[in-house]
């Protein structure tokens, strides 16, 4: 099995790699993992994803990065599997109110990849196979601050985890039918900007540990 493992930053996958680097035994027996890393945002991501895909077509994409979290229940350091993602700041704000391209009439919510406006993962059985809670997750290309943004975008979407680049993987993975899972570390609430309230440590090590469980499950 060709699996492509991504992520925004090589910051997030570092421990896997030393992991991999330092194993003295193939424990991915059957597995080939190729690594890219992608940039931050939706549009390098989409671009370098296609880029690895049109140079070798992996049977599995896994993206793993660190995330904002909309509940603030879960403890920092949580990880998820997100089942459904979509771009939550696509469309217009107007009079205070925004309306995303399919409010607008330009997609239509079913349109291919699309599934009542949502980029769904249906590869439950790969998730199955793991503890980790399936959430829905939402992508944005301005990380969200206000509290009238997170309000907005709790009501609209009730989504668990913001990252900057979900979508990009969903979309793609869905055009081109190859299955794919996107794991995701809490690293902060959404919204806090005090840097020393994240956890990033804890975030980046249990999902580390989370994406070993899964290739090694696989
Ligand atoms: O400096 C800031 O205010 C700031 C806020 C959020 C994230 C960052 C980063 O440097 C990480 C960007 C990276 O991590 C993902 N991420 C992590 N937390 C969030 C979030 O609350 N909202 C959106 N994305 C987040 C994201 O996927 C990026 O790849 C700096």
């Amino acid at each position: 099995m060709n699996c492509l493992l991504v992520a925004a930053t090589a910051f997030e996958i570092a421990p896997f790699i030393q992991h991999y680097r330092n194993s003295d035994v193939p424990f991915y027996v059957d597995i080939q993992v190729d690594v890219a890393i992608t940039g931050v945002g939706l549009m390098a991501t989409t671009y370098n994803l296609q880029r690895q895909i049109q140079v070798k077509k992996p049977d599995l994409i896994i993206q793993a990065g660190i995330a904002g979290c909309f509940d603030l229940s879960v403890a920092l350091g949580t990880v998820f599997a997100v089942k459904k993602d979509t771009v939550a700041d696509l469309g217009v704000t107007e009079k205070s109110t925004f309306h995303s391209l399919f409010d607008m009439g330009f997609v239509k919510p079913n349109h291919p990849p699309y599934k009542g406006g949502w980029l769904v993962n249906p590869g439950l059985h790969l998730l199955k196979k793991n503890s980790l809670k399936k959430v829905a997750g939402v992508s944005v290309n301005q990380i969200t601050t206000s509290k009238q943004a997170i309000n907005h975008y709790t009501a609209k979407y009730k989504p668990v985890v913001e990252s900057m680049e979900g979508a990009a993987l969903h979309y793609v993975s869905l055009m081109e039918n190859i299955p794919f899972m996107q794991l995701r570390g809490v690293s902060n609430y959404v919204g806090e900007r005090n840097k020393k309230k994240w956890n990033i440590k804890d975030s980046v090590a249990n999902l580390n540990n989370e994406l070993i469980r899964l290739l090694n499950s696989l």
